[in-house]
């Protein structure tokens, strides 16, 4: 596979953090991904009911199901994405309870909904720093989805156990405005930009 952004070190490093967090995420209680999105759903909850992107759990990671459905019902339109190949922005459709999930990429999950644009992105990932860059599962789907979409409001979430010392960060790597753990609100010091 060709890395056509990032220089060979960057790869091999993200490649030994993505190793770790594996490891170190089987240790995650899954109380603490329903705190997490409790959390997210007591702070988005008090705007007006908008478009949110949220995604389907991969083994492991933050289960955002809960919040899909409390959302849905507080008249938020809640969207899941399709993973189109790579190379390619993601594609955000519809999803409602009763949706039946279809089969995509890499395992993921996604709803036969309309295709739609988020007001709101909640990104996932695999590890993150205090500075606001996070690392994905390598694909550079959402660098290539908020590069595309800027007038959505990208939103991370993850676990306290994922954050890093320092994320080693590519040409195409945005810092986000702000990550959401279980344990606190990182809003990025815009400062040292
Ligand atoms: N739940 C969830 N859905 C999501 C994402 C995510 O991070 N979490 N994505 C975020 O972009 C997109 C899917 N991106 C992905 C890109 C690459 C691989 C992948 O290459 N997986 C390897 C194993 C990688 C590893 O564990 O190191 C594989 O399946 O072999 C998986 C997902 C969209 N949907
Ligand atoms: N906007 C973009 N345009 C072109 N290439 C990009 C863009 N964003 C990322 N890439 C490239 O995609 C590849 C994967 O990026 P990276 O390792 O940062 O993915 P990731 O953030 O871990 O994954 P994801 O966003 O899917 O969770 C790299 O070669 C990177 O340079």
């Amino acid at each position: 596979m060709t890395h056509s952004g990032d220089l060979p070190g960057t790869v091999h490093e993200k490649r030994a953090i993505r190793a770790a967090m594996r490891d170190r995420l089987v240790h995650v209680p899954p109380a603490t991904s329903r705190h997490l999105c409790e959390r997210l759903a007591s702070r988005l909850l008090t705007e007006t009911p908008a478009c949110i992107a949220c995604v389907w759990p991969l083994p492991g990671e933050v289960d955002l199901r809960p919040l899909c459905e409390k959302l849905h019902q507080h008249d938020w339109r809640v969207l899941i994405p399709e993973t189109p190949p790579k190379g390619s922005p993601l594609i955000f459709r519809q999803w409602r309870p009763e949706a039946e999930m279809k089969q995509g990429r890499f395992g993921t999950s996604y709803p036969d909904g309309p295709v739609s644009v988020p007001d709101v992105i909640l990104v996932p990932m695999v590890a993150f720093d205090r500075r606001g860059y996070r690392l994905g599962y390598g694909g550079g789907y959402y660098d290539r989805t908020l590069a595309r979409l800027p007038g959505s409001k990208p939103v991370g979430y993850a676990f306290s156990a994922q954050e890093v010392a320092e994320v080693p960060v590519g040409p195409f790597d945005m810092a986000l405005p702000i990550i959401i753990t279980e344990n606190e609100d990182i809003i990025r010091d815009m400062s040292s930009d």
